[in-house]
């Protein structure tokens, strides 16, 4: 007798789930119509997704978002926490009578810190509802276009993702946006929405939506004669920890804990209180996670070394190195498309033969979404990038992430290092610190992560200069790495670049002019390990390919200036805005 479709899909699931267990324990053994969600969205998730069986994350999660309970979730980076939340509120949606049409508004938001995150949940989205075309997702976010925005939501949108800022912006200023149906509010990446500062957005937004109960401003309104269903919240990070306590007490009434250890959390006269302990992070199993001591005067020659490593030994792959500003991701991403070696006499090469991206916050909106749309899609690329790319995004197949700046709080490390070794699959990760840093490793082993050193020497002595017959001083006595002659010889080229361009001079000037910035900006503990004042300023200079220190005073003047005219302008709007709202 012929095996069904269905029969055949069972024994390929099977064969496959069997190897991704056996491989790595991130998936469960049931499969998605075992966690109850309705056949066709099933039969998507494996015919037109190729999502054979849930994660192990999906199937302890998805039944309680079906049954309707809030939840707290925490689970480690690219363990699909995206399917946890769309795929139960989809399936809950298509099953109502009468259907929900896009004129009923809103019934489902999504908020999340970036607009890159944004547009990917969106992307999600739009493939699970493919059989449910009466289901309408959308999104709004800073930078896009107010005026369309306005239009679509008066059209109306059942599954809204968002940012924060913006949606706050369209609670109070578009009286056409319908969210008296609304049932469903998730924070993914519930903690770095917070940790950007939209703590009091989030408060406003709860206030317009009504937070646990379900009960807008608008449900008096309600034109729609669809029963009011009891309101339904969900939080979810790989990072959930005591900074959430307050948003989950606004917002969760008697949540589910998935992730987060009886020990992690406690009641406290009838409020949850998530603990310090739970600070403790787990990451993929099969991540390789190495740091590399780097003394400042050579960390631009040494990451210009293990990019081209990388790349020579395999030159299809793709590679996000982090930065800590975005001067600092402009000047990078100069001086890595066009910065040549010379080889040999009369022999000019390009130093990486790779495409280089860049992705930051000062960006035009249309240039970041080309950016990002570009690194998912390329086989072969290099990420230059901000914190702007550290969370929740999903490029597959990403091997290595460099973090040249170092991150701030473990939480951060955690997220940065999370764009590669998603759902099983490879990869490394590179922290660089300068000797006088490495405290920064105890912080992290105080989180549960701890880092192998990555052996640098080894990767510079394979440069074609040393196989020259040159001899190599660094390898005789211990003298410092400056000292290495392929570092200086590197060190002296990219110097000669930097300073025979006056655009690259510039660049280069006001990326250091941020980076010390940036490093005097780090908080708390933090500070006691990246001290300003420990720093050699000549050297850090260096490791932008300046050969004399820029002056910082009448930059930091400056810069003081733009941060006060911002807020300024800020200020006036917010009360232009306020103005509008009221009258
Ligand atoms: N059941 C599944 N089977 C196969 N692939 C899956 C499954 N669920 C999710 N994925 C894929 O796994 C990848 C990671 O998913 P997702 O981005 O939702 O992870 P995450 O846990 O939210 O990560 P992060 O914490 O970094 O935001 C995505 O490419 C997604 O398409």
């Amino acid at each position: 007798m012929k095996a069904t479709k269905r029969e055949k899909r069972d024994t390929t699931e099977k064969k496959s789930s069997t190897k991704e267990e056996d491989t790595n324990g991130l998936f469960a053994s049931c499969s998605f119509s075992d966690l109850g969600l309705h056949a066709s969205l099933c039969d998507h998730l494996q015919d037109k997704m190729g999502f054979q069986r849930p994660t192990k994350i999906q199937a302890e999660a998805i039944p309680v978002v079906i049954s309707g309970r809030h939840a707290l979730v925490k689970a480690a980076t690219g363990t699909g926490k995206t399917l946890v939340y769309l795929a139960p509120i989809i399936h809950l949606m298509q099953m109502r009578t009468p259907r929900i049409d896009r004129s009923d508004g809103t019934f489902a938001l999504v908020l999340v810190p970036t607009r890159e995150l944004c547009m990917q949940v969106y992307g999600i989205a739009q493939k699970l509802v493919h059989r449910f075309h009466w289901l309408v997702p959308g999104y709004i976010m800073g930078g896009e276009n107010r005026a369309k925005e306005k239009a679509r939501l008066r059209k109306g949108i059942s599954i809204l993702i968002a940012t924060p800022g913006r949606l706050l912006d369209h609670l109070k200023n578009t009286s056409s946006f319908n969210y008296s149906s609304l049932q469903w509010i998730v924070f993914d990446e519930a903690d770095m929405i917070l940790e950007l500062g939209f703590g009091k957005a989030l408060e406003e937004i709860l206030a317009f939506l009504g937070s646990r109960t379900g009960v807008s401003n608008q449900s008096g309104n309600k034109k729609s004669d669809l029963k009011r269903s009891l309101r339904q919240n969900l939080l979810l990070s790989a990072t959930l920890n005591e900074k959430v306590n307050q948003l989950a007490n606004i917002s969760l009434d008697n949540p589910v804990r998935i992730g987060l250890d009886e020990m992690a959390v406690s009641l406290e006269n009838e409020e949850l209180l998530i603990k310090d302990s739970a600070d403790t992070y787990n990451l993929p199993e099969q991540l390789l996670q190495r740091y590399v001591k780097v003394p400042c005067g050579s960390r631009l020659s040494v990451l210009l070394s293990v990019l081209k490593a990388l790349f020579e030994r395999e030159a299809s792959q793709k590679v996000v190195v982090f930065l800590s500003t975005c001067d600092g991701v402009d000047f990078h991403h100069a001086l890595l498309t066009e910065f040549e070696l010379q080889v040999e006499t009369n022999r000019i090469l390009k130093f990486l033969n790779c495409t280089v991206l860049r992705l930051h916050g000062n960006m035009k909106q249309e240039d970041r979404a080309k950016a990002f749309q570009g690194f998912k899609t390329e086989k072969s690329a290099l990420l230059l990038s901000t914190d702007v790319a550290a969370r929740g995004l999903d490029f597959p197949k990403v091997r290595c992430i460099i973090q040249y700046d170092s991150p701030g709080e473990a939480s951060e490390y955690v997220h940065r290092v999370g764009r590669t070794a998603r759902l099983g699959e490879k990869g490394e990760a590179l922290l660089f610190l300068q000797p006088v840093e490495t405290d920064y490793l105890r912080d992290l082993e105080l989180h549960g992560v701890s880092l192998k050193e990555y052996p640098l020497e080894k990767i510079l002595d394979s440069f074609p200069l040393l196989q020259k017959g040159m001899k190599n001083p660094y390898k005789k006595k211990m003298v410092s790495l400056d000292m290495h002659p392929w570092i200086m010889f590197l060190q002296r080229a990219l110097e000669s670049f930097v300073s025979s361009e006056p655009s690259m001079t510039k660049l280069a000037r006001d990326a250091f002019c941020s980076w010390v910035g940036a490093y005097n900006a780090h908080r708390g503990e933090l500070k006691k390990i990246f001290v300003v004042k420990k720093l050699h300023l000549g050297h850090v200079a260096r490791s932008f390919g300046l050969k004399e220190q820029p002056s910082l005073v009448g930059r930091v003047q400056a810069n003081k200036r733009k941060r006060e005219d911002k807020k300024e302008k800020l200020v006036k709007r917010r009360k232009v805005v306020a103005k509008k709202y009221l009258s």
